[in-house]
C-alpha cells in the first residue's frame, strides 16, 4: 500500500442542538438528547501525493470534517493522524487577525511556519504580487472585501510549499483570472508531491484533482470510490440504455498489459437486434488540476452485425504507456444511418458516465511519462 498523508479513523463530532450548552457538558460531553451529530464515524485515507475529494450538499458535514483534520475542532470520537506539515486553505477570512495589514499578516504567517527572517521579505513580495492587492496590501484586512481577503489568504498559504493542503472551495474564489492562477499554483504544489483533502460542491473540481472521492450526507459517508463513479452517483447521471447492444463486463485480466509490449485488448459485446455496430476506445490519464486526458484515442471501427455475441479486439503495437492505472472508455454506437448520417449511442463505459473501466499497465517505470515513444529531437544548424 502507498504511504499515507492523512488518516481519518471513525471520527465523530457532535454540536449542541441549541447552540448553547451548560458548564457540566464541557466536562462530561453534550447529553445525547441535546446534541446532533455533524460528522458521524467517518473514516478516510489520503495517500501521499493524492487529493481526495469530499462532495455533499449544504450542511452535510464537509467543513466540520475539514476543521477536525485541521485541528480546529477536536473529535468526540475517533482520531485523525497527519504525516507532513499542513497548510490550511480553508475558512478563508476565518483565520488571522483582521486588524493586521495584509503585509503584517504575511510576515506573521511566515513566522508561524518557521520561515527564516532573511528569506521572508522576498516571499512577502511574492504574496503581494500574487494577491494583486496593490496598495491595499498595506491597509488593514478588516477593510478588505471578502474576495480581497480570500486572495491574500490563498497567496500566503501557497507561497511556500507544504506537504498537506486542506482545500475548502478555494478554487472557486475570486474572479476567473484569479481562479485560473490559483489552479495553476495548486497544480504546481500538487505536482511537487503534496497531498490534500478538497471539500466542495464543485464536482468538476473533484474530477480534475481527485482519483478518489466521497459524498457526505447528514454527517456520514454515503458514497466512496473512484471520483468518476462517485460524481455520477452524486449527480444521479443517466446511463445509456444498453438495451439494443451492450458491452459484457471485461474481466480485470483482460484490461492489463505490459508497457512497451504489443498488446491486444478483447471486448465481448452482445447485440440484441439485427443492426451493425461500431466501437471506439479512449485511454485516459489523470492530469492533476486538468482532468482525464486521452493518451490513446481510436476512431469508430465496424465491430460486426447482430444479433449475437461478438468479440472485437484492439491491437496496440509496443504499448506506448508507462506503468500505472488509466481510465479506459469504450463506446458502442450504431453505424451512421445511410440517409440522415445520425448515430445512436448503444452503450458506453467512460469516466464521463461514471463507469469508466480501469486499464492497468505493468512494467518498469522508466520515468518517461505516460507515452515513452521513441522520439528523436534534432537541432537546425
Ligand atoms: N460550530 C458549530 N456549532 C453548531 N453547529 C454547527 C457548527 N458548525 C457546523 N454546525 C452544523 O453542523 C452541520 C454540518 O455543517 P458543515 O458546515 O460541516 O456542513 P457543510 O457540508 O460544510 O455545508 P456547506 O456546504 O453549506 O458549507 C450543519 O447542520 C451546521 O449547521
Amino acid at each position: 500500500m502507498s504511504a499515507t498523508a492523512i488518516t481519518i479513523n471513525t471520527v465523530t463530532k457532535h454540536f449542541p442542538k441549541t447552540g448553547r450548552i451548560g458548564m457540566r457538558a464541557l466536562f462530561t460531553g453534550i447529553p445525547p438528547d441535546q446534541r446532533f451529530t455533524a460528522v458521524d464515524r467517518v473514516s478516510l485515507r489520503v495517500p501521499k501525493g493524492e487529493v481526495v475529494g469530499v462532495l455533499g450538499r449544504n450542511g452535510a458535514g464537509k467543513s466540520t470534517l475539514l476543521r477536525l483534520v485541521g485541528g480546529i475542532y477536536s473529535p468526540d470520537g475517533g482520531s485523525v493522524a497527519l504525516t507532513g506539515d499542513l497548510a490550511g486553505l480553508f475558512e478563508l477570512g476565518g483565520f488571522g487577525n483582521t486588524q493586521l495589514t495584509g503585509r503584517e499578516f504575511a510576515f506573521r504567517y511566515l513566522d508561524l511556519f518557521g520561515v527564516n527572517r532573511g528569506e521572508q521579505p522576498a516571499i512577502v513580495d511574492d504574496i503581494h504580487d500574487f494577491s494583486e492587492l496593490g496598495a491595499y496590501f498595506d491597509e488593514r484586512i478588516r477593510t478588505y472585501s471578502a474576495g480581497m481577503s480570500a486572495r491574500l489568504y490563498f497567496a500566503a498559504a501557497t507561497a511556500i510549499p507544504h506537504e498537506i493542503y486542506l482545500i475548502d472551495e478555494i478554487l472557486s474564489v475570486g474572479d476567473e483570472h484569479f481562479q485560473a492562477k490559483s489552479w495553476a499554483r495548486m497544480r504546481e504544489r500538487l505536482a511537487g508531491g503534496a497531498s490534500g483533502l478538497l471539500v466542495t460542491h464543485d464536482w468538476s473540481a473533484v474530477i480534475k484533482l481527485c482519483r478518489e472521492s466521497r459524498v457526505m450526507d447528514a454527517g456520514r459517508v454515503v458514497l466512496a470510490g473512484r471520483s468518476d463513479a462517485v460524481v455520477a452517483g452524486y449527480l444521479d447521471l443517466p446511463l445509456p440504455a444498453a438495451d439494443r447492444a451492450r458491452l459484457l463486463e471485461p474481466p480485470p485480466e483482460a484490461l492489463r498489459a505490459e508497457s512497451g509490449r504489443d498488446c491486444t485488448l478483447s471486448f465481448d459485446i452482445e447485440v440484441l437486434e439485427p443492426i451493425a455496430v461500431r466501437a471506439a476506445v479512449s485511454i485516459e490519464v489523470l492530469q492533476l488540476g486538468v482532468g482525464w486526458e486521452p493518451v490513446i484515442l481510436t476512431e469508430f471501427q465496424d465491430a460486426g452485425r447482430g444479433p449475437g455475441r461478438l468479440r472485437i479486439e484492439l491491437n496496440i503495437p509496443a504499448l506506448p504507456l508507462g506503468p500505472g492505472e488509466y481510465s479506459l472508455s469504450f463506446f458502442l454506437n450504431t453505424a451512421p444511418d445511410p440517409h440522415t448520417g445520425s448515430v445512436d449511442i448503444l452503450d458506453a463505459r467512460a469516466w464521463t458516465y461514471g463507469n469508466g473501466l480501469v486499464f492497468t499497465v505493468t512494467g518498469e517505470d522508466t520515468g518517461c511519462g505516460v507515452a515513452p515513444f521513441p522520439v528523436r529531437w534534432s537541432e537546425e544548424p
